[in-house]
């Protein structure tokens, strides 16, 4: 007789645990196993398992608590891949590396259709990727709650807007909505174009070689929030400012570690590792620089108070006046995104000008002080931190696929630039507001991107009540957790004729108009949909015109090479390879390219 003994901690298995993986292999042939498991993150409900196996011929006892549960037996009623007692299908992940659990996440959509379940240990997770289904999930006022992923953030963001819930949530998301305003956004064009045109020059000797794009979109990125969000740079907060820039890229790679690596999602590991130590340092730096910000401008603002300078109050700089109301030059995605139901459709014609410019940061202040809006300092400094992050990584990862796509799509490239050629000619002039509602064809040619390449490809929600879905009437679980399958959904050929293929031409209007609104989420959609997304769309167009006015763009492999990364942020395994060239300043059709 055989007695082994296994320590299971968090809510999956542990990769480097001997016991564990080859625990499979003892079935057959041990008389008798025991184990236990003791679940750190279940908010105090730690549990014991017993398992107990004897001699071939007789049966084995397990108790699984799961098969008693609701969860189960509602989950039974869904398809999904056969379970393992106490494993769910964890082993299915375990040795896997991003890559290839974006493939076996593709092959059981395929498999199973678009409702899948796993088990991860005791953890129930459905996946969605009907639209129908989706926007019971996403429209809902009651399916707000973040699921318990989402934790890893907590030491950087707190109780910021991404994570929040309840009532915090419900308050913030009502102060920052307003800040993202478009007559907001249309006074950091300059800030846009300043940027861009310095990540141009910094990209500069890269010409003629293959270099990873991300890295010049990662940084500009941060440089624009830092100026947007803060009101700060990367110059006029000497080290700090550069030292802050860093602190965010290198904290969203240790996040995405954290994702991918199953031992480090638990945290008694993670605190031992030395990711944990570096996390430390680098929230030291970011907090450390968002609380002396925070505080410089407060005191700037009392200080101006007490000169009689009040700034211009957000309702003032949002105010539109009557005789604009007309809006005859709408973008093409106001309309793709106007079936989402968000909290971010304002009239958009009050141009409130560069001088009145306040970031983020300066709009919450005051909103604190003049009693609009009861939030701390604690709390402001939770909403830029969040604004820092979930700006970043998105658009540098929307940007590099863009242009990585179009250095595989040529001739796309070419009408892009004809566009852009149409629009300012051989001069270097920056792009004003008005030229980026011009920019139709690469407006369509930015939705396909983030359609094929969703930053975001998979959002998830934990159910607080019991939910009936569309397909075949299934009841989703209160406790269990909702993944909508993003990328998947943007793959569907009900929706996409030849959905693998990069057209620019799904959003022309009269084919995004014929389809569902919830088959196109990139932002999300419904009340927690991307605060940011009007923010984000007019930079990557100021961004990438200035970079495609510069440079031709070659990629060396085509999209099929292409290794996805399955992370909280979809990105590239191979990294964004890409080629530039200098750009004649003429139409396609006389530099012969077209
Ligand atoms: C291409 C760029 C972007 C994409 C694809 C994107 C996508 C998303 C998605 C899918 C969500 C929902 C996440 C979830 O529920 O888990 C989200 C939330 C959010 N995004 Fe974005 N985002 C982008 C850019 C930005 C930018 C530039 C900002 C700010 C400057 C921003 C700020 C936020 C915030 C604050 C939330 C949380 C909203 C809430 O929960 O109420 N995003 N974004």
């Amino acid at each position: 007789m055989e007695c082994h003994f296994s320590l299971f901690v968090g809510n999956s298995i542990l990769k480097e645990t001997p016991f564990i993986s080859d625990f499979t292999n003892y079935l057959p042939t041990a008389s008798v196993v025991f184990g236990f498991g003791v679940r750190s993150q279940g908010k105090g409900r730690d549990r014991l398992f017993f398992f107990l196996k004897q001699n071939n011929d007789s049966a084995w006892i397990l108790y699984r608590w799961q098969q008693k549960s609701r969860l189960y037996r509602f989950a039974e009623k869904i398809p999904g891949p056969p379970v393992i007692p106490f494993l769910g299908n964890a082993l299915l992940v375990l040795k896997k590396n991003p890559n290839e659990i974006v493939n076996l996440g593709l092959e059981y959509a395929e498999k199973f259709g678009n409702v899948v379940r796993i088990w991860l240990g005791t953890n129930l997770i459905v996946f969605l990727m009907d639209p129908k289904d989706i926007e019971v999930i996403l429209n809902s006022h009651v399916h707000i709650d973040k699921a318990k992923e989402y934790r890893f953030f907590k030491p950087w963001l707190g109780e910021g807007l991404l994570i929040s819930s309840g009532e915090k949530w419900r308050s913030h998301r009502k102060m920052i909505a307003p800040t993202f305003h478009i007559n907001i956004l249309k006074s950091f064009v300059g800030i846009f174009n300043q940027n861009s045109k310095n990540v141009v020059e910094k990209m500069r000797p890269e010409i003629g070689k293959t270099f990873d794009v991300h890295d010049y979109m990662s940084g500009v990125t941060v440089d624009i929030l830092l100026e947007t969000a803060m009101g700060i740079t990367r110059k006029t907060q000497d080290e700090s400012g550069f030292d802050y820039a860093m602190a965010v890229m290198k904290m969203c790679d240790i996040i995405h570690q954290r994702h991918y690596k199953l031992w480090l999602r638990f945290d008694a590991l993670f605190n031992l590792s030395s990711f944990y130590k570096q996390q430390q340092k680098l929230l030291g730096i970011i907090h450390g620089l968002t609380n002396k910000v925070i505080k410089n401008k407060k005191e700037t603002y009392f200080e101006n108070k007490a000169k009689g300078v009040v700034p211009l109050t957000l309702e003032e700089l949002t105010r539109t006046p009557d005789d604009v109301l007309a809006n005859n030059d709408k973008t093409l995605s106001e309309d793709v995104f106007k079936g989402y139901r968000d909290d971010l459709d304002f009239n958009d014609e009050n141009d409130i000008g560069e001088k009145k410019r306040l970031a983020f940061l300066d709009l919450m202040i005051e909103s604190a002080q003049n009693g609009t809006h009861d939030i701390s300092d604690h709390e402001i400094k939770e909403e830029v931190d969040t604004i820092m992050f979930e700006g970043h990584d998105t658009t540098a990862a929307g940007s590099s696929f863009m242009l990585c796509l179009l250095g595989v799509h040529r001739d796309i490239q070419e009408k892009v630039y004809d566009e852009l050629y149409e629009i300012f000619g051989d001069s270097e002039r920056p792009a004003t507001f008005a030229d980026t509602l011009n920019m139709k064809y690469l407006e369509r040619v930015l939705l396909e991107s983030l359609r094929m390449y969703p930053p975001v490809p998979m959002i998830a929600r934990k159910l607080n009540r019991d939910v009936k879905i569309s397909s075949n009437g299934y009841v989703l679980p209160k406790g269990c957790t909702v993944v909508i399958g993003t990328f998947k959904v943007h793959r569907n050929p009900d929706h996409y004729k030849d959905p693998d293929v990069f057209n620019p031409d799904n959003f022309l209007p009269e084919n995004a108009s014929k389809r569902h609104y919830y088959s196109y989420i990139p932002f999300s959609a419904g009340p927690r949909s991307c605060v940011g997304r009007k923010y984000a769309l007019l930079k990557l167009k100021v961004l990438l015109s200035t970079v495609l006015r510069n440079y031709k763009v070659i990629s060396d492999v085509t999209e099929d090479q292409f290794a996805l990364q399955a992370d909280i942020i979809l990105k590239r395994a191979d990294g964004f390879r890409l080629k530039i060239e200098p750009r004649r300043r003429v139409p396609s059709t006389v530099a012969g390219t077209a």
